[in-house]
């Protein structure tokens, strides 16, 4: 099992936006999160990403609590997430906002080792950028500046960040949002194409047709309490969801 996530709680002032939250991730899954507006997703991605520190309950990934742990830390044990919204280094190319992007927002030990990497470093992290660059379908753009690229595209430059990062699991939060149905497609084969590599794949995502024919596994959430586990067409029957998700299709 990849992560072993029990009794998870956090609060803001009154709210609490995840709520003595439990479910388990296993390793290879494609595995979905859904739920209403302010359900609580976002808040349980920055906690298993350790953007937010949980204020109990455990997170363990491969067997070892990581409740505490700082981004970057987990990024280095294979733990790496997109955000909602995209942001890169504007003024410069993909090739380098990969490059820079897996440095700097993943691996800031890296970064002060730039300066004594040798040649040999610097041309297999640009190679390996380049490579992620052609997974995700962009190399015809890799020399491009980001500025003008269409939004879709940005949210596939975010992908590729993260998957320069040489991730074990990889969290997408909403990548569907904003983009037009071609780029939804698009962005559909490169989550297929991920998970075949053998990378574990968690995505919260509002648009439940793509999660419920894309992921093996779902957990719903609602209240930042988890109401139902399971398989899409078990989480499709389940009469908790389809009062609390299903009824207000969006
Ligand atoms: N930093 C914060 N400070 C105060 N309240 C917060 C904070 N982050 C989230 N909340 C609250 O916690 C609850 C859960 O929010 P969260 O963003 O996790 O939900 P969500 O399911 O991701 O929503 P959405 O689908 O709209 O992104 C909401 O009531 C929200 O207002």
């Amino acid at each position: 099992m990849m992560f072993d996530i029990k009794n998870l709680s956090k609060s803001f002032g009154g709210v609490a936006a995840v709520n003595d939250v439990s479910f388990q991730i296993n390793e290879g899954e494609l595995f979905g999160v859904i739920g209403p507006n302010g359900a609580g997703k976002t808040t349980l991605f920055n906690l298993i990403t350790g953007f937010l520190k949980a204020d109990s309950g455990e997170i363990s990934y491969f067997g070892t609590n990581v409740v505490g742990k700082r981004p970057n830390q987990l990024v280095q044990k294979g733990i790496v997430r997109t955000f909602q919204s995209t942001n890169l280094f504007l003024g410069n190319t993909v090739l380098e906002n990969v490059v820079m992007g897996s440095y700097l927002t993943h691996k800031p030990s890296i970064l002060k080792n730039i300066f004594i990497s040798t040649k040999a470093q610097e041309q297999s992290a640009l190679e390996y950028a380049e490579e992620v660059i052609e997974f995700v379908g962009m190399s015809a753009y890799k020399d491009l500046v980001v500025d003008n690229l269409p939004y879709g595209h940005k949210r596939l430059i975010g992908i590729a960040i993260a998957l320069a990062c040489k991730p074990k699991v990889l969290l997408l939060d909403e990548p569907a949002a904003g983009m037009v149905e071609d780029e939804t497609k698009e962005l559909i084969n490169i989550i297929k194409k991920v998970h075949q590599t053998g990378v574990t794949v968690v995505l919260i995502e509002h648009d439940m047709k793509m999660v419920m024919n894309l992921c093996e596994k779902i957990t719903v959430v609602e209240f930042g309490k988890k109401i139902a586990y399971g398989t899409p067409q078990e989480v499709r029957q389940d009469e908790e969801v389809i009062r609390a998700y299903l009824g207000v299709e969006s």
